[in-house]
């Protein structure tokens, strides 16, 4: 049997206060899950220890069954991160860029020329390929920080709120692209606050409150859990409004 793309366990993260509580959840290979929650719910705290970027006060995390506390490397080398603040060289072009990322994963000049090609291609920026990514917008440079966490073919990819602040044309690329990489068998994890992108792309849903998964499944999982045919909004708000009450 394979291995889920992420299995968490007793996931547990303070601050100055508990944010992630506990947390168990399991993502299948090949998944598209999307994580909501209120604003300061935990989710990017849950993704950021995932990625490595952050270390847990207690918990296991397996990335494709590899332990990512005891062997970090092999989980990154599989692993894609895509922040909600993209950070890419400003002194760089995208293509400059993307053979700079190639080179970091040892990839071969050759094949880093092609995986960069291709992925300009598929964000739209070949326009500006050629161009100084520091004179960018936001949006431009969130497509180049995508198309940087892709080159080393990972097989999960995780996105923070990839989608504030692109354009309509923009988004539609974006998606288009995740949703190809879940078509060649990839896992995607995004968090987003726009319910109508959860509802469309996500073949399951995670509603996380106050650093706890209170409910998941597919949309007509959830449904059926209210109790009645809403719309994903109305399901958010009412589970959210359950876990506020129960914690
Ligand atoms: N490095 C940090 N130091 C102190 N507190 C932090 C740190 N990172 C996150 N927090 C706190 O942890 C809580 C959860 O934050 P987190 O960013 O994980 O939430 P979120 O669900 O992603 O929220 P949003 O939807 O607003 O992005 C917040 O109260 C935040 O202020």
């Amino acid at each position: 049997m394979t291995a889920p793309a992420l299995a968490i366990t007793s996931l547990t993260k303070s601050f100055d206060r508990p944010v992630v509580n506990a947390l168990d959840l399991t993502v299948r290979a090949g998944e598209f899950y999307a994580l909501l929650g209120p604003n300061g719910a935990g989710k990017t705290t849950i993704l950021r220890m995932v990625a490595g970027l952050l270390r847990p006060d207690a918990g296991k995390i397996e990335i494709f069954g590899i332990n990512t506390l005891q062997d970090p490397i092999a989980a990154k080398r599989i692993v894609a991160w895509v922040s909600d603040e993209p950070m890419v060289y400003d002194r760089l072009t995208p293509l400059e860029y993307l053979e700079f990322v190639a080179g970091l994963w040892q990839i071969d000049a050759t094949a880093a020329r092609t995986k960069a090609d291709e992925l300009i291609d598929w964000l739209g920026l070949r326009p500006h390929a050629n161009e100084l990514c520091g004179g960018f917008s936001k949006g431009m440079m969130q497509k180049v920080a995508l198309a940087g966490a892709l080159v080393h073919d990972p097989k999960l990819i995780i996105l923070d709120e990839p989608l504030t602040g692109l354009d309509a044309g923009s988004a539609r690329q974006v998606k288009d692209v995740l949703l190809g990489k879940v078509r060649d068998g990839i896992t995607v994890i995004m968090t987003t606050h726009i319910l109508e992108v959860a509802e469309r792309m996500a073949e399951r849903i995670g509603v996380i409150t106050n650093g706890k998964l209170i409910a998941e499944g597919t949309l007509a999982e959830l449904r059926t859990r209210i109790g009645r045919e809403s719309s994903l909004e109305d399901i958010f708000l009412d589970l959210v409004a359950q876990g506020s009450a129960a914690a």
